[in-house]
């Protein structure tokens, strides 16, 4: 496979990053994850356009404009031949002696990406189990940063009781996951958490949103109390890389039957006719 090492295509034995990346040990940088549906990027722009935001909020310049990054990722699908997969993109502050202040001037940022192919016999997700855990994350929630490390635990945590995702709440309301955001429906109606520092403004989460505008689906942008979460009649978690994602329990109690709502349902339906068209090969 190709990657992308700033503004240049290496194969997989020139991939090098330094030891001394602010990345390497700060995590000092911004990503982006973005699916492929049939050899197309989907929401490119608004993803890439979250990366410069990203970027932007921790004084990271990256050195090249939107439209040329989505250039270079593009073409790494394509040289790839990713049909189904999705491409990991990120920004470090670049490879400086490790002091916390920033680097001079001469140092750039570096820009590293790559692909993921899904195998083609991955089987259709299960309707999730999550995991209540609280929420000890930064006030920065809204930057995608490479700060993962509470995001990490959380994510094991759950993981160590055998459920899929934390749903992380804060001073007793429900943020979002570790990796995905979250969503409740109750009597018809979705609740999520706004957006706000407090969680990050999913590009999944944007989509849902417009196709609750279409549907006519009423949605309360307000957070969800965490013991109001285990009598709701639906939840479903979004994503990126799992779409709209159903959740059949939270802390080991049953979400309605189980099984993925009828809200739910119509709202994944919606999400379908948003993929792009596949990409002629
Ligand atoms: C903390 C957090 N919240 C919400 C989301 C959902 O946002 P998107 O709808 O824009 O994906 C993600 C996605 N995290 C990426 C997406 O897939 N894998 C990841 O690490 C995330 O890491």
């Amino acid at each position: 496979s190709m990657y992308l090492m700033n503004d240049r295509f290496v194969k997989d034995d020139e991939v090098t990053v330094s030891i001394e990346d602010r990345g390497y040990y700060f995590g000092d940088g911004v990503y982006e994850v973005i699916r492929v549906y049939g050899g197309a990027m989907f929401t490119a722009e608004e993803h890439i356009g979250r990366l410069y935001e990203s970027a932007d909020k921790i004084r990271i310049q990256i050195p090249y404009g939107p439209e040329e990054m989505i250039g270079k990722l593009a073409r790494l699908v394509a040289d790839n031949g990713v049909k189904e997969g999705h491409v990991y993109i990120q920004v470090t502050r670049g490879a400086a002696p490790r002091v916390h202040q920033f680097p001079g001037e001469g140092v750039a940022p570096v820009i590293t990406a790559y692909t993921k192919t899904y195998p083609d016999d991955a089987p259709a997700a299960e309707p999730a189990k999550l995991k209540s855990v609280a929420d000890i994350r930064w006030l920065r929630c809204d930057i995608k940063s490479l700060n993962l490390l509470a995001n990490v635990m959380a994510k094991q945590e759950a993981y160590d009781e055998g459920c899929y995702e934390a749903l992380l709440h804060r001073d007793g309301t429900v943020t979002e996951g570790s990796s995905s955001n979250m969503f409740g429906v109750k009597d018809g109606v979705i609740y999520t958490h706004p957006v706000s520092n407090f969680i990050l403004n999913g590009i999944t989460r944007r989509v849902i949103m417009q196709c609750c505008e279409e549907l006519g689906q009423p949605v309360n942008e307000e957070p969800m109390a965490l013991e109001a979460v285990y009598s709701m009649d639906e939840f479903f978690l979004s994503s990126t890389t799992n779409g709209i994602l159903p959740v059949s329990e939270i802390d080991g109690r049953k979400i309605g039957d189980g099984r993925p709502g009828p809200v739910t349902e119509r709202l994944m339906a919606a999400f379908e006719t948003k993929l792009p068209e596949p990409v002629a090969t």
